[in-house]
């Protein structure tokens, strides 16, 4: 470590005095200009935890569905998932030192971790579209460089693409080939195989209409369309032209308003869907004829894909364990259905999609999502090469339920939820199954809910248990949550503070709109 170079080069991405910031749930997050020493620390911090893993390590440079004015900064482990808690730790403290203590910041993490300083050190960073995002992507270069490390810059891409990039390149290229051009093809192909087999394949499957949320989707999206248009046509909006990134659009916006992005002109009936800022999330909707808005989140993206997977494997033949991974924020139907009409087990993690894709492993076939649209499915290794092997042996009927599932893995990122790669898993089924957007929707009807932010002066005073759908603090809360709850039929309400922003979370449901409301309306200190 040339602690001279560190020193030099750290003075000229100097922390503003007084700043203290924390690792949450997406890594750090807040105004762009106070994260250019971010940006450094966070390269050096890569060299580190690459040398240590023997593996290339991804840094992605975004905010997500946060505005425009906002960035933010996270890593990718080996295997394209999130950073390993220990080390969000050490990122919180290099992120916090004063200049003069970054050195034994280092030298600490290092001897901690018994990283192996002579050990070669390979990052790939990626970056959104924000206009700060360029510069700040420079930084991590910066910080990578001085500590001798080796780098690619991906530049502009969606956050699952880099952990798919990530995880290509820590598996030989086993699981694909870690380029753009990789992505694009092991997806199209999987996608075009599957719709290839779809009987229905009228117009009416054939065509999307998606909002970009004016992000990096639009770019990538627009790159890729021509590679599977076999299969599907999509209309792009808010595709950056002209909009700003996640005003009034994007899947977070659209999850949140329960209502349809600006710049889109829906029909009845249509099909559509939102993306968030980096590609990570997706929901659909549509008007129906009465000009009614419905929203399909991701409980719903979880209850068809999962519905399908086990139809698949009912025909191939095979018993596997297949488990569906929620959190607190699941609508109570959608729980309902999976575990009393499907007979799928469910499971309840804390908010976060670590929390989430660390559950789903434990299973055969793990599928997981947060209502707000972030998901995919997981399949283990002893699955993946029992269904290659029933692709290439089993007759007819059952081989061709094989390729499907065979088809449907590749289509699937299984490094991280990827809003391209779920729609066109989406798609797919829809196609196969000749389910239209209304048919799926009414699998299940959602119970009214609502989630508000509600600003206190210090959110940590609330602190939560049971995958965070009990208050444990401050004493009385859980009480009066109770005897609220007691008095509507189908009720569920609980309060978090956010790992993101600095506010607490409410969330209600209730059997009926007017149960919710007067809920509310006697609680005037929760708006
Ligand atoms: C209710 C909700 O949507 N919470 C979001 C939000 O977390 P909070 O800890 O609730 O701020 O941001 C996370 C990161 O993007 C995302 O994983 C999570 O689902
Ligand atoms: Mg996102």
């Amino acid at each position: 470590m040339d602690l001279g170079a560190i020193t030099k080069y750290s003075a000229l991405h100097a922390k503003p005095n007084g700043l203290i910031l924390q690792y949450g749930t997406a890594g750090f997050r807040t105004k762009a200009e106070h994260l250019d020493h971010v940006m450094f620390r966070m390269g050096l911090l890569a060299v580190l935890r690459s040398k240590q893993t023997k593996s290339t390590i991804g840094v992605m440079v975004t905010a997500s569905h946060n505005p425009e004015e906002d960035n933010g900064v996270k890593l990718v482990d080996p295997l394209g998932e999130m950073l390993a808690p220990s080390w969000e730790e050490h990122a919180t403290c290099l992120a916090n030192a004063e200049e003069q203590d970054m050195q034994r910041v280092l030298i600490d993490i290092s001897e901690k971790e018994a990283v192996n300083l002579q050990q070669d050190a390979f990052v790939v960073i990626g970056r959104d579209t924000r206009p700060s995002s360029e510069k700040l992507s420079q930084s991590v270069i910066d910080g990578v460089t001085v500590l001798g490390g080796q780098f690619h810059d991906y530049g502009l891409l969606t956050t699952p693409q880099l952990h798919y990039m990530v995880y290509c390149r820590n598996t030989g290229g086993r699981y694909g080939k870690a380029t753009i051009e990789g992505y694009y093809q092991k997806l199209s192909k999987a996608f075009v195989e599957l719709t290839k087999q779809a009987s229905c394949s009228g117009d009416e499957y054939r065509s999307l209409k998606v909002d970009c949320a004016n992000g990096i989707g639009a770019l990538k999206l627009r790159e890729m369309e021509h590679y599977f248009s076999q299969g599907l046509s999509v209309q792009l909006f808010n595709d950056g032209s002209k909009g700003k990134l996640n005003h009034l659009c994007g899947a977070d916006f659209v999850k949140s308003h329960q209502k349809p992005p600006q710049g889109m002109e829906i029909k009845s009936n249509e099909r559509c869907c939102s993306f968030d800022g980096d590609a990570d999330r997706i929901v659909y909707y549509y008007h129906d004829a009465d000009g009614h808005f419905h929203l399909i989140d991701g409980d719903k993206i979880a209850t068809l894909i999962s519905s399908f997977l086990k139809e698949l494997l009912v025909e191939i033949g095979e018993s596997l364990n297949i488990g569906v991974v929620q959190t607190a924020y699941a609508n109570g139907s959608s729980t309902r259905y999976l575990e009393e009409v499907m007979k799928v087990p469910v499971y309840c993690t804390k908010t976060g999609v670590k929390h989430l894709h660390h559950k789903a492993q434990e299973f055969d076939i793990g599928v997981y999502f947060e209502a707000n649209g972030h998901g995919t499915a997981l399949f283990s290794t002893a699955v993946e090469m029992k269904i290659k092997q029933s692709a290439e042996q089993l007759e007819d009927k059952k081989r061709k339920a094989a390729k499907m599932l065979e088809n449907i893995i590749d289509l699937f990122n299984q490094a991280a939820g990827d809003a391209i790669s779920d729609m066109l898993v989406i798609e797919a089924i829809l196609a196969l199954k000749g389910l239209t957007v209304q048919q799926w929707d009414a699998l299940y009807t959602d119970l009214p809910n609502r989630q508000l932010k509600v600003q206190v002066a210090d959110r940590r005073v609330i602190s939560t248990t049971d995958a965070e759908r009990q208050a444990v603090t401050p004493p009385g809360l859980q009480e009066a949550i109770n005897d609220l709850v007691k008095k509507y039929k189908l009720s569920r309400a609980f309060v978090r503070p956010s790992g993101t922003e600095d506010v607490v979370r409410v969330y209600a449901e209730a059997d009926s709109q007017v149960s919710w409301d007067s809920s509310i309306e006697k609680e005037p200190n929760i708006r």
